[in-house]
């Protein structure tokens, strides 16, 4: 069984305890799907022990609709959990990792500003301090990263890199459903008609089409775009399906 920790005192004696086995670490914000499944199926290969974690981070919500509406599923999630034998499951309240309520924080100032960054300020300060305290408290030794939040898993590289933290992140492949929409939790929020519409964009991500191109022809389709941008090989965007904010890229 799964054993559910709350409380960074009770997770600081367990890791004492694991003298020298492998710790691998899953941090997610629940509402668990197929992707997060393929990085704790990883973390559990890779490792003798696999934390994952739950937790809504607030700080890096910068719209409190968004967060309020963020879904959760908590039991459904811990059922998933037990089934791919993850040995602990973090899963603290605001308080508990909030001890400072955010007074200090860690920022980027280039790669941040741009991208999600631009349309979301701060959302990358509040992601970067809770991925540090979450690795400050679990001490894993390997941590799992989807493509699918690519900046985000350039920018936590990045972290680790700037500061010296010994911990090697490793990079997961985007899980898709059959159609091609990369899973994610927002994907709950969508009717079905929503759904149904979404799939246009990764229909156009991967087309042979100038990324100007993309932009238009969602905007014509409907979709509200944030951005449709390439670098490191990848093309990457940002669209509003109503109030749901999709991300994706692809490989070009
Ligand atoms: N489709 C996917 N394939 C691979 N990894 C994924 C996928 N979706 C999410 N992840 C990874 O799971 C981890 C936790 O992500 P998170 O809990 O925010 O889920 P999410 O589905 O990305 O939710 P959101 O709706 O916030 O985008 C991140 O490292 C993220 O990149
Ligand atoms: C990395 C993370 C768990 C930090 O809250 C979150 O941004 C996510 O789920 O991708
Ligand atoms: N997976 C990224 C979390 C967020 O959108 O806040």
């Amino acid at each position: 069984m799964t054993r559910i920790i709350k409380k960074i005192s009770e997770w600081r004696k367990v890791r004492n305890e694991t003298e020298n086995k492998s710790i691998g670490f899953v941090p997610t914000m629940g509402a668990l799907h197929r992707g997060h499944e393929s990085l704790i199926e990883k973390s559990v290969s890779d490792n003798e022990i696999t934390v994952v974690s739950i937790f809504v981070n607030p700080t890096q919500f910068n719209d409190p609709d968004d967060l309020q509406n963020y879904p959760r599923a908590f039991e459904k999630d811990y059922e998933i959990l037990n089934s791919h034998n993850v040995d602990y499951l973090f899963f603290p309240d605001y308080g508990e990792i909030y001890n400072d309520n955010y007074r200090y924080k860690l920022s980027e100032s280039e790669f941040s500003k741009i991208l999600c960054g631009k349309f979301r300020p701060g959302h990358f300060d509040g992601v970067l301090t809770v991925v540090m305290k979450l690795f400050n408290i679990i001490k894993p030794h390997k941590a799992y990263f989807g493509e699918k939040d690519y900046q985000q898993l350039k920018l936590i590289e990045g972290m680790c890199k700037a500061f010296f933290m010994d911990i090697e992140i490793i990079q997961c492949p985007i899980v898709r459903d059959v159609d091609g929409l990369a899973l994610s939790s927002r994907n709950k929020l969508l009717s079905e008609e929503e759904r149904k519409f979404a799939l246009n964009f990764p229909r156009l991500l991967k087309s042979d089409k100038s990324k100007e191109e993309i932009f238009r022809e969602l905007e014509n389709l409907g979709f509200k775009v944030d951005y449709i941008e390439e670098m490191d090989g990848r093309r990457l965007g940002a669209v509003y399906v109503g109030n749901v904010r999709l991300i994706d890229n692809v490989k070009i």
